[in-house]
């Protein structure tokens, strides 16, 4: 197995829940959370609804900075407000796809906004990068063309997974993206996931409420509570021998 390269370090967000004149305020508070991530490597982030799997996801996505913890990038500490690091490396596959898209624009255009934000290609290497990013996905650079509107529920899956890697990140997070979709194209979506990674060694964070896929997919898994991890370790091991309550509730009670 390929070494750390992401370190997640007391990772804490709090979120303060405004008092009304008939309810006390309860602020909210995730982590602290500490955890690696490995070159390649899935790894599944489970737990309740509200447990705090989704404020992660976004944390290190940099829609939202923490209040306090720190990453660290081959050994090297990363500021939060270095938008250029995270929007880079660390990349969200979106739940519903065909929302995530804006209606009235082109998919080639929407596929060239990070590339504008983000890099120093010029019009003509940005247009070979959409194309090349279109093709990698199972589409045609005909596509960028279209309107999202144009587009099945799967085929704008995989423009959001376009999306997600055209700036060739180290780390995808998958945020319940494959739950909606039905079996059969789910099946595509997923071995599409498991080609990229292999041919880009991509590091997948899964968050999930789905067991199976959970199983199939992930080489580690993180179990949250009440926004703590309870418990983390190999994924055959943990099923095996779950130590904590919680996951052993979790294990017998996410759907099959
Ligand atoms: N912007 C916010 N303002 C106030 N509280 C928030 C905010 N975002 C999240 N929370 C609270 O933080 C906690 C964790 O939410 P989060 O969405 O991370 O949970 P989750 O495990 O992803 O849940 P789910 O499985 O339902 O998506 C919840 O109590 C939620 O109400």
């Amino acid at each position: 197995m390929s070494v750390e390269f992401i370190r997640i370090n007391e990772l804490t967000k709090c979120y303060k829940d405004k008092a009304h004149w008939f309810k006390k305020g309860k602020d909210v508070t995730i982590g602290p959370v500490t955890f690696g991530l490995k070159k390649g490597e899935t790894l599944a982030i489970v737990g309740d609804a509200g447990s705090g799997k989704s404020t992660i996801a976004r944390l290190l996505a940099a829609a939202e900075a923490p209040d306090s913890g720190y990453l660290t990038h081959n050994g090297v500490a990363v500021d939060w407000s270095d938008t250029s690091f995270f929007c880079k490396n660390i990349r969200l596959i979106f739940q519903d796809a065909q929302k995530s898209l804006n209606p009235t624009i082109k998919i080639g255009e929407q596929l060239e906004q990070p590339l504008i934000f983000n890099t120093k290609l010029d019009a003509e290497e940005r247009q070979v990068k959409i194309n090349s990013s279109l093709r990698m996905v199972g589409l045609l650079p005909e596509h960028a063309e279209y309107y999202p509107h144009m587009f099945s529920g799967g085929q704008a899956q995989r423009i959001g997974i376009a999306r997600a890697l055209i700036l060739d990140p180290e780390v995808v997070i998958i945020d319940e993206a494959l739950s909606p979709l039905d079996p059969s194209l789910r099946a595509q979506v997923i071995n599409l996931l498991l080609e990229l990674q292999q041919q880009h060694q991509l590091t997948y964070i899964l968050i999930s409420h789905h067991i199976t896929l959970i199983k199939y997919l992930s080489d580690r898994i993180l179990v949250m509570d009440d926004g703590k991890i309870v418990e983390q370790g190999e994924i055959t091991s943990v099923f095996a021998n779950p130590v904590h309550d919680k996951t052993k509730k979790l294990l017998h009670s996410l759907d099959m």
